[in-house]
Parts: structure tokens; C-alpha cells; sequence
């Protein structure tokens, strides 16, 4: 009988999930690794940061994520500059029924090149919450021209409904995947985080961006 081998980790990503408080990066996160929605009742506020790790295959390739949840308040920001350090990707996040969250994608944006050197880095506007579709303010059409203009790949989804978030992922991963320049680079440096499936509250490291 054939025996079943466990496929090598051919790299280990890290991407970012940054935004404002309250449009949906922590529920993203858990509907990706462990395809659970928190009803609002259960949901607290992101305080620093969090990280969950994911085996994901994609063609055949296994490759190691580890997906950090930032804090969209202010207070809980103290560690900024460190969460950039070695990612290969950034998520921007807004909720399509708040105009606000979108309008800061400037700032997001603002403080990502401020403290990320990588041109290369690939960075995806989500807008989420589309399962809301009656209370929405920011037009699909919007969103999508917003991220053409800052060369972003762009996707709507919703964390609630699961539409969109696996897509979301496996886009930003292919085309991290299609950027070698990316993640030789990060692999080749000394300290990029492999800790396995578990939550917690991390100090960021890696390499530097
Ligand atoms: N209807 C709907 N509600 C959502 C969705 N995603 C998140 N929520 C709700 O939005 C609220 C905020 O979600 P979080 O995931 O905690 O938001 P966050 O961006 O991580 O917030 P911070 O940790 O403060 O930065 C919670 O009440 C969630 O239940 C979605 O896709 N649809």
C-alpha cells in the first residue's frame, strides 16, 4: 500500500490585516483558518496584535501563513512600525457600510509606506460586510476604483456569509507566490516566525521589511 507523505513547506508568508477598528479583521481572520463566524455579542476589540498560522496548498505547493490581526484603535497601536517588519502581504480592510472606514484606507495606506520599505510588498483592498447589502455606502465601483488607483488587488466579501474570504486569501497568496523577489528575500533572512496553529499575542518579528 501507498503510504500518504506530508508535503514539504515551501515558504512561510506573513501578511498583515490593518483597518479600522470594527469592519471585520479579526472575524475575517477566523473565517479563513477556522471557517467560524463570532456573533457580534462574542467579539472584542484587538488589543496590540494577534496572529493565527495556516498550512495552505495552492497547486500542489504547501506554503506556511502567518496572518496578523492588527488593532484598528489608536490606543492599542504602540507596536506599528514592528508589524510591517518581514510581511509579504497586507490586507486593507474597510466596511462597505461605513464611508468613514473607507475614507481611511488614505491613512492605512499613508502609515503602510511609512514603515514598509518593500515596494514590492502586495497589498489587497477588502471591503467587507457585502451580507449588509442595504445599509451600504461605499459602491462596489468605488472600492474598486480606489485600489486601481493605488495598484492594489481589490475584492468585497463578507466575514459573516464566508463569500469572498477564501478568494481574498488565495489571490494575495498567488500573487505573493508569482513575486519571488518577495519571498526569497524573506526565507534567505534569519528569523521569520514559525510557530505552529495556535493564537496568541505576539511580539512581531522577521525580517526587516
Ligand atoms: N454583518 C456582518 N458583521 C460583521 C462581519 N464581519 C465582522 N462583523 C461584525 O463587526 C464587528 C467587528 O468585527 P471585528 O472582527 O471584531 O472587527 P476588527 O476590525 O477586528 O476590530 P478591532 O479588533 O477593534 O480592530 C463585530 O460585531 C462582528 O461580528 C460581516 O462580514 N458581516
Amino acid at each position: 500500500m501507498e503510504r500518504e507523505t506530508t508535503p514539504e513547506i515551501a515558504s512561510t508568508f506573513k501578511i498583515l490585516l490593518v483597518g479600522d477598528s470594527n469592519v471585520g479583521k479579526s472575524s475575517i481572520l477566523l473565517r479563513f483558518t477556522d471557517d467560524h463566524f463570532l456573533p457580534p455579542e462574542d467579539t472584542s476589540a484587538t488589543i496590540g496584535v494577534d496572529f493565527k498560522v495556516k498550512l495552505y496548498d495552492l497547486g500542489g505547493t504547501r506554503y506556511k501563513l502567518t496572518i496578523w490581526d492588527t488593532a484598528g484603535q489608536e490606543r492599542f497601536r504602540t507596536l506599528t512600525s514592528s508589524y510591517y517588519r518581514g510581511a509579504q502581504g497586507v490586507i486593507l480592510v474597510y466596511d462597505m457600510c461605513s464611508r468613514e472606514s473607507f475614507e481611511h484606507l488614505n491613512n492605512w495606506i499613508d502609515e503602510l509606506n511609512t514603515y514598509c520599505s518593500n515596494d514590492d510588498i502586495i497589498k489587497m483592498v477588502i471591503g467587507n460586510k457585502i451580507d449588509k447589502e442595504s445599509e451600504r455606502q461605499v459602491p462596489r465601483k468605488e472600492g474598486a476604483e480606489y485600489a486601481r488607483k493605488h495598484q492594489t488587488l481589490f475584492l468585497e466579501c463578507s466575514a459573516k456569509t464566508r463569500i469572498g474570504v477564501q478568494q481574498a486569501v488565495e489571490e494575495l497568496v498567488n500573487k505573493i507566490v508569482e513575486t519571488p523577489s518577495l519571498w526569497r528575500k524573506s526565507t534567505q533572512t534569519k528569523g521569520v516566525i514559525s510557530i505552529d496553529n495556535s493564537v496568541t499575542s505576539g511580539i512581531p518579528g522577521g525580517c526587516a521589511c
